[in-house]
């Protein structure tokens, strides 16, 4: 497989050295705006860019015809706009906020834990994140898809990172030097606490759940998600 790199720091090399482990090669790399978007022979382009750019990427990509798996986060505002202009160019796009099997089968739990939970309200609900100090946006996309499945199931109407009023889960957004990325989420009333946790010890889960869905999604048409790829959920 041929793979357009879109962005091209940590976890654009992560991918690099996994993709050329398993006999893809990589055709483009795109590491900043003024880069020459020459697609010509990919077979798929994968974005881990910046929130700023990633709109601009995707598109980029779309209208070369070439398939796209995104896992930028901080862009999400705008991800009707990229379903529309994937919709008008007949393509193929799939966005995960976090690609790792690991965290795709704790989403399936999180929401197992939050049905379970809302009939008892006397549980509050909290959800941390743990990142590393370079990351760019909070709360993690992660975070956000935790606790937008959470409102779908409980009494929540939205979260937020300041203090939480009764209907918002309250999203903690930590910064500390090279964590890769740790979630939990925590129900607690004054009797006890139940809580759910994952912890990547790398970038490796995120980045060959990125090379297996830009396997898997390179032959076909549409807009997907890591469910459709893990066949779980
Ligand atoms: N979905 C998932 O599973 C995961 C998602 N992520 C997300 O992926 C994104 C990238 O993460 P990470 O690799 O750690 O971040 P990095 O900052 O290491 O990499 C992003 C790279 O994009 C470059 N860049 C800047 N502008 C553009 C542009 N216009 N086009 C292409 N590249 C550009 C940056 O260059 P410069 O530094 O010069 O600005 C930087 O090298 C983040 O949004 C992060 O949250 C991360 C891990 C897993
Ligand atoms: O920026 C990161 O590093 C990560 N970003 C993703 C997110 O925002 O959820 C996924 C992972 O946690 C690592």
């Amino acid at each position: 497989m041929k793979i357009a790199l879109l962005g091209y720091g940590r976890m654009g090399k992560n991918i690099e050295s996994i993709a050329l482990n398993r006999n893809h090669t990589i055709t483009l790399k795109i590491a900043d705006a003024n880069s020459d978007y020459n697609f010509s022979d990919a077979d798929v382009a994968i974005d881990f860019s910046v929130p700023s750019a990633a709109v601009n990427n995707i598109k980029k990509a779309l209208d070369a015809g070439v398939p796209v798996v995104s896992g930028t986060t901080g862009w999400l505002d705008k991800y009707d706009e990229i379903l529309d202009y994937c919709k008008s160019k007949n393509g193929t796009f799939l966005y995960a906020s976090n690609f790792s099997l690991g965290v795709n089968l704790f989403f399936e739990l999180n929401k197992k834990l939050s049905e379970l939970m809302a009939g008892f309200t006397e549980y509050s609900t909290e959800i941390e994140e743990i990142h590393h100090t370079q990351k760019l946006d909070a709360p993690s996309g992660t975070a956000i898809t935790l606790a937008e499945q959470i409102i779908k199931f409980n009494n929540y109407t939205n979260w937020t990172l300041d203090q939480p009023k009764s209907n918002e889960i309250h999203i903690a957004a930590k910064r500390i030097e090279n964590v890769p990325g740790t979630h939990e989420i925590t129900y607690s009333s004054e009797i006890d606490s139940i809580s759910i946790k994952h912890t990547a010890h790398s970038r490796q889960g995120f980045a060959m759940g990125a090379i297996i869905a830009a396997e898997w999604i390179k032959d076909k048409k549409g807009v997907f998600s890591m469910k459709d790829v893990l066949n779980i959920g």
